[in-house]
């Protein structure tokens, strides 16, 4: 369910409503039955929602949204756009329940809702977000954000740190697991063959060492490698001109080397139906490629689109599995 102070309940109930989406999957909510009550009259939907004990459960009938209820938060543990450590909590604990059962093979995938990251810190889960929670909680894999929509796919070498850190962080083994998580994982459910551009660091890819040495000195061998594995990709290439080319199809993906590098052209093209996908989980997770929205909590005019995308991507994911798992 994501953060109940922001706009999650509402947009899953909006996403919930909608038949291409039930018609491809048997979706529950990990959540707070208030909160989802709450957010399915926001959403104007006349959709209901029943409790449900334990996964799986009987087929809902139509219109009912089954519920598994992890808190029951009061209205001022989740009053709109005021994040509090029992809703960041109340969020941990749904991401963990979700974890458990798609590690358990009750669930087949799982699509989160936002949660806010400063909420979550202040209920003491230290976690810049569900990316890296997941990532300990299923195992200590190394993993790769991507965010996704039909024009562009971009993933990050590093995340959630300090602009002022990344030149330290973008290591040469980072971009060379980056490039392969990225690959395998286009290879297995996006496109059979892909061909995928590596960003340069500096403006005009550091122009020979004048405006900076990682390109040549780091992003240019890790890309070497890559190549030498097989892999189709390209790179460094400069930041500022390359998304227009991936953009109209000439890539499957692009490897960034930073959050903003990737999430600013992603958003411009895909702020209403992008999808945050983790790669590298033994599991699958899709999330909405935005936040909590406080500003727009309660009113209903969120968007859903996201949320619908990300939870028809999970289940694509999980069908794609399926087949291979059958082609054994
Ligand atoms: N998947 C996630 O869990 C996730 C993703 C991004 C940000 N966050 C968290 O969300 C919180 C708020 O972050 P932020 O303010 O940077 O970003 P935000 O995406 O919540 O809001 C940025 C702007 O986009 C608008 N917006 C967001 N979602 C929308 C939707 N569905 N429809 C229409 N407009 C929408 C908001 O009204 C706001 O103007 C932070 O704590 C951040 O860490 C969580
Ligand atoms: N970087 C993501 C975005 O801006 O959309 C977002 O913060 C999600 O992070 P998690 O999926 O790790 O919560």
């Amino acid at each position: 369910m994501g953060d109940p102070s922001g706009v999650g309940p509402e947009i899953i109930a909006a996403a919930l409503a909608d038949p291409q989406v039930t018609s491809c999957c048997t979706p529950f909510v990990l959540g707070d039955l208030g909160a989802m009550q709450r957010g399915i009259a926001v959403s104007g939907t006349e959709l209901r929602v029943e409790p449900i004990d334990a996964v799986p459960f009987t087929a809902p009938a139509a219109g009912v949204i089954p519920l598994r209820e992890l808190s029951s938060l009061s209205p001022d543990q989740m009053a709109y756009g005021h994040p509090t450590p029992a809703g960041g909590n109340a969020c941990f604990k749904y991401i963990l329940e979700a974890a458990r059962l798609c590690l358990e093979g009750k669930a087949h995938a799982m699509a989160t809702a936002p949660i806010n990251k400063e909420s979550m810190n202040s209920a003491g889960h230290h976690y810049p977000g569900h990316t890296e929670l997941l990532a300990e909680i299923t195992g200590g894999h190394e993993v790769v954000m991507m965010l996704a929509g039909d024009k562009l796919r971009v993933t990050l070498v590093t995340i959630h740190e300090a602009l002022a850190d990344v030149p330290r962080l973008v290591t040469r083994e980072r971009i060379l697991s980056t490039i392969e998580i990225t690959h395998r994982a286009l290879t297995r459910w996006f496109a059979p063959a892909p061909r995928l551009a590596v960003l340069a660091l500096n403006p005009h890819c550091g122009e020979g060492g004048m405006f900076g040495k990682e390109d040549k000195e780091i992003i240019t061998p890790a890309v070497r490698e890559a190549r030498e594995r097989g892999i189709d990709a390209v790179g460094p290439l400069s930041a500022d001109t390359l998304f227009h080319f991936a953009a109209r199809g000439d890539y499957d993906g692009v490897v960034c080397m930073y959050h903003d590098q990737g999430l600013i052209p992603l958003k411009l093209l895909h702020f209403d139906d992008g999808v945050n996908v983790t790669l590298g989980l033994p599991i699958i997770r899709t999330s909405v490629d935005h936040g909590t929205a406080y500003d727009l909590a309660g009113t209903g005019k969120a968007s859903a689109a996201s949320m619908k995308q990300a939870i028809l991507m999970a289940a694509q994911m999980a069908r794609r599995d399926a087949e291979l798992k059958e082609q054994q």
